[in-house]
Parts: C-alpha cells; sequence; structure tokens
C-alpha cells in the first residue's frame, strides 16, 4: 500500500529528507513554500519597496528561487520589485546554454532580466582564462568575478538587495570546509543569511534551511525549466569532499544538514576573530579588505601573463598577515 501524506493522508509521492515524513505533492508545494516564506518574514530578509536582484544561472537553485519568491512576493504582498541578473561566465556549451533556459524564464515568469559578462567587465572569457591556468585554480577566478559581477550588475540596476540559490547543502558544505581549513572568519560569515557591508548591496540567502533535494523534488513536480549540466571546469575537489562526508553522515542521520548549521549559528567566537575590514580597491574603487581588491589582483596576473599571480606563494604570505581572502565562492 502507498505510503499516505502525515498531513492529508492523502498519496505520499515521497519521503521530506530532513525528517523523512511521506507527504503528497499538493501538501509538499504548500510546505516548501510557507518555510521559505517563514524564512523570509523571520530573518527580516525583504522590506516594502526593495528592488531585488536574483542571481539566476539557470540551474535549479536559482531557477526556483526565481519562480518561488515571484510567486510569495504576489501572494503575500512583499511589494518588492524583482530582476533577474545572469554573469555570462564565457564558458562555451554551458553557460550560453544556461542562459537560454533564463531567457525563457524571462517570459514565462514576466520578470525582467540582465546578462553581463565577464568579457566585458574583465577583458576575458573563463575560456579564455581556463587556457592560461590550466583546470585546477580556475574557480579562483570564477568564484572572485562572479561575486563582483553580481554586486556590479545589481548596482547597475539600481537594486538594493542581490539574492541567490544557495541552499541548505551548500551552507553545510561551507561550515564543514571552513571548519577543516580553521578559516574562522570564514565560517563566521557563511552562516549569515544577509551578508554585506557598508558600499556593498546586502546579499541574502532565502534557502538557507532549504535542502538540495527539495528543490529539486519541486523543481521536477512543477515542471520548471532548468538546465542540470554541471559546469565542465568544476572539479573543486575540497567541496566534493565536504559534499560525500555529509552525504555519508545523513545516511545515517537524515537531520544532520540542519544540525551542521544550527551548530554553525550557535558557536560563539574569540573576540579576535574579525571580520575583514571594508575599504576601497584603489584601482577599480569596488569594495574590498585590501588596499586592492583580489579580482584586480588576478586580472593583472591574467593581463601580464602571469595567471598564477593572487593564487600562488605570493597569495600564501598575504594570507598570513590577513585572513584568507579567497576561495571558490563561499558566501
Ligand atoms: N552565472 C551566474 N549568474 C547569476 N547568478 C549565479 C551564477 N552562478 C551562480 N549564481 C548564483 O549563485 C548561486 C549558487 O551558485 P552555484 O554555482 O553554487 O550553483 P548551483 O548550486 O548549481 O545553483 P543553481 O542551481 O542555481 O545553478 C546560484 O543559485 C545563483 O543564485
Amino acid at each position: 500500500m502507498p505510503a499516505q501524506c502525515y498531513i492529508c493522508s492523502g498519496k505520499a509521492v515521497f519521503k521530506r529528507p530532513k525528517n523523512s515524513q511521506a507527504i503528497c505533492k499538493e501538501c509538499f508545494f504548500e510546505k516548501f513554500e510557507k518555510e521559505i516564506h517563514e524564512t523570509i518574514i523571520n530573518n527580516k530578509i525583504f522590506a516594502k519597496g526593495d528592488k531585488v536582484a536574483i542571481g539566476a544561472s539557470g540551474g535549479k537553485d536559482s531557477t526556483v528561487l526565481a519562480y518561488v519568491l515571484n510567486k510569495l512576493n504576489q501572494q503575500y504582498k512583499y511589494e518588492i520589485q524583482l530582476v533577474l541578473l545572469s554573469i555570462d561566465e564565457g564558458i562555451n556549451g554551458y553557460r550560453d546554454d544556461s542562459l537560454e533556459t533564463v531567457k525563457r524564464n524571462e517570459i514565462e515568469y514576466n520578470l525582467p532580466l540582465k546578462i553581463l559578462s565577464y568579457k566585458d567587465l574583465y577583458g576575458w572569457t573563463m575560456d579564455e582564462i581556463v587556457k592560461e591556468i590550466g583546470l585546477k585554480n580556475n574557480c579562483t577566478f570564477c568564484g572572485v568575478f562572479r561575486r563582483q559581477a553580481l554586486d556590479r550588475g545589481a548596482m547597475m540596476l539600481d537594486c538594493n538587495k542581490v539574492v541567490t540559490g544557495h541552499n541548505a547543502d551548500d551552507i553545510a558544505e561551507t561550515v564543514i570546509m571552513n571548519v577543516l581549513r580553521g578559516d574562522v572568519a570564514r565560517l563566521r560569515r557563511c552562516m549569515a543569511i544577509m551578508t554585506g557591508s557598508e558600499g556593498t548591496l546586502p546579499r541574502c540567502k532565502p534557502f538557507k534551511y532549504t535542502y538540495e533535494k527539495e528543490i529539486v523534488m519541486y523543481a521536477y513536480f512543477k515542471r520548471l525549466d532548468y538546465f542540470s549540466t554541471e559546469c565542465s571546469y568544476s572539479p573543486n575537489a575540497y567541496r566534493g569532499n565536504a559534499r560525500a562526508y555529509i552525504k555519508d553522515l545523513e545516511r545515517i542521520r537524515p537531520s544532520s544538514i540542519l544540525d551542521i548549521i544550527y551548530s554553525g549559528e550557535s558557536l560563539s567566537f574569540k573576540d579576535d576573530v574579525k571580520m575583514p575590514t571594508q575599504g576601497k580597491c584603489s584601482r577599480c574603487e569596488y569594495v574590498c579588505s585590501q588596499p586592492i581588491c583580489k579580482a584586480c589582483v588576478l586580472l593583472e596576473g591574467l593581463n601580464k601573463g602571469l595567471p598564477k599571480y593572487g593564487i600562488g606563494k605570493h597569495h600564501k604570505k598575504n594570507k598570513q598577515q590577513h585572513q584568507h581572502s579567497t576561495s571558490e565562492t563561499s558566501y
């Protein structure tokens, strides 16, 4: 006999990963959306009149984010303006295809879309960067450039907030990675549902408590149009290890992901664990915690034909003076 939905006793379609409760499709939609709405309200993520840029990659997380935020905005009258902002990293056969998905979503969700490319902003595509640097450190370039590109794009659009589709799995992985690296400053920062300091736009993660599996199920049952191919350049071994470790834990204890997040939120930090003090990059004037921002350092290396400048030994020396300043996107 098929399992019964724990809410309405109807026919369950799957078990919720965080608590193994069987649930039917309609109750799942309602619960999923309600939980995100509660996260938004409890954390005061939006205020009336906000103009919010949704980091839209065309992947499952940001597609579901755009769909759900659009729905909740109408349903609960947040009175916010939503725009899709896509960064074209210049990865042939990957980002060009995923951007086609975002273009279809622009029409389907009736949300304006802006596409901004690395080529226009930095003069380099990721394909060109990978030719220089190889496959080992390319995620560093991509993460640093994307982070800044999203901010710049949002500012061009007069947005006052950026939201991304980082989900509970991503955050639990980041917590574990930062613990294992001993990167306490980042550990402190990665827990925040909303980050940003003077001069940068607040960046929010409405899916902080939402399991990736549920995002996939939601997209599947709603038949949302998203692009599901992995980036051809992302080996990212360290995050992969953290992910495998958490998946192992989850098999024994399904609530592991939320438990890790909860533990991270409950940590208290010594006073000497400082968040970086923000200033302005002396070259591009973008907000940063060093005299020259990471994007400009990486760019200088590329333009001088020294692509490892900024990620090699030189960087390690800097790291001893300041807390870690880069890696792949871990905000
Ligand atoms: N090229 C991009 N343009 C705009 N936003 C992006 C882009 N890449 C990533 N993001 C934002 O950062 C979030 C996390 O990105 P990540 O690369 O970890 O992808 P992901 O977990 O596969 O998410 P998604 O399924 O949305 O692609 C995305 O959900 C999206 O909001």
